[in-house]
């Protein structure tokens, strides 16, 4: 293309360069009605940036969860909305999901596995009406380490409306996405957030190690070059002999929901890690809580793990007292 019609930031894109080959064989009526139509598409890119920015969870939680910079020029980030776990797409790149018109208020990706044949609750509607209290459920239980807890799920009789479902209902307090000049995006509180008090799941594609090990590798490149930040999550379950007996790989860099905001906190944060296992799915989800009082506008922190014993990871601004100024970074 001549280059007295590109801008400095303006990319050749095959669009552009037609345009360059038809556009001077066009009778003025037939040029102008082009240049409206680009004004009318400007316009339409610019209610699609103002709807995206107003709510990141693409209409799939309860509130709007809005993106707030005051920083820097960057509107939002994007990356494709779940509210919960998914299996794994092969191209992630290439997925996309519609986000800034008409409201699809509906994940389009498949949730993750669940266990054929396995059976529920058989309670009415709700868990405890017959009788007992949520006691009474068979899918109710906390073991006493409480960093797992069960609920009820897929193969469940009960509705939509029972108690024993806390974290199967999405995101379930305000919150917004905040720009930092030094962290980038971080999750704050947009109301008051009592201790205790379910926040998120951290949803994301379920994959394979092998997989997590390959894009690990492949966002620690990315990293190298700047300005970007990877989400990829290994969780580790326990036995309570301490042994590892399963690992879950969760990475929300392409596809995830608010949780991926999250920031590291070197003192823990204000949010506590549960695992949450539903009646019916296979793998269990790590679910966030609140793990004291949070006051509005406060950001949700928690510890990415121990830099000491990972202290491969770039520095870490989170600011509190025993800060070591290292991020932990994944191992995978
Ligand atoms: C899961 S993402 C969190 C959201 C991220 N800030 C963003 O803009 O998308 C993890 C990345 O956030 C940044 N980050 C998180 N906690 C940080 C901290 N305490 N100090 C500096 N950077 C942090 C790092 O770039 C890290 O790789």
């Amino acid at each position: 293309m001549g280059k007295r019609y590109q801008s400095s930031n303006q990319q050749e894109s095959p669009l552009v360069r037609c345009a360059d080959l038809i556009l001077p064989w066009l009778h003025p009526i037939e040029l102008s009605s082009i240049s409206s139509t680009c004004k009318a598409l400007n316009d339409i890119a610019r209610a699609i940036t103002g709807t995206r920015i107003s709510d990141a969870s693409r209409l799939l939680e309860s509130f709007a969860i809005p993106f707030i910079n005051t920083v820097d020029n960057t509107p939002y980030a994007y990356f494709l909305y779940t509210p919960t776990h998914t299996l794994a797409l092969q191209d992630p790149l290439q997925a996309r999901q519609p986000w800034g018109s008409e409201p699809s208020a509906r994940s389009a990706f498949e949730p993750g596995p669940a266990v054929e044949g396995s059976c529920g609750c058989e309670c009415p509607e709700r868990c405890g009406d017959g009788g007992g209290g949520l006691l009474g459920c068979p899918c109710w239980g906390r073991l006493d380490s409480g960093e797992v807890t069960r609920e009820c799920g897929p193969s469940c009789g009960c509705g939509s409306g029972c108690g024993n479902r806390v974290t199967l209902k999405g995101v379930s307090v305000k919150l917004k996405v905040v720009r930092d000049r030094r962290k980038g995006w971080g999750l704050h509180a947009d109301d008051f957030i009592p201790c205790g008090q379910f926040v998120s799941e951290y949803a994301g594609e379920l994959l394979t190690t092998k997989e997590a090990r390959r894009r690990q590798q492949a966002y620690d490149e990315l990293a190298l070059g700047g300005r970007f930040s990877s989400a990829l999550l290994v969780v580790r379950e326990h036995l309570p002999s301490g042994n590892i007996c399963m690992r879950i790989n969760i990475d929300a860099t392409r596809i995830g929901n608010v949780a991926r905001f999250i920031n590291h906190s070197c003192d823990g944060g204000n949010l506590s890690t549960v695992l949450v296992r539903n009646s019916g799915s296979l793998l269990p989800r790590l679910c966030f809580f609140a793990s004291r009082d949070i006051e509005e506008d406060e950001e949700l922190t928690f510890s990415y793990g121990d830099s000491r014993l990972r202290p491969k990871g770039s520095p870490c601004f989170c600011g509190s007292y025993p800060c070591l100024g290292i991020l932990p970074s994944e191992y995978t």
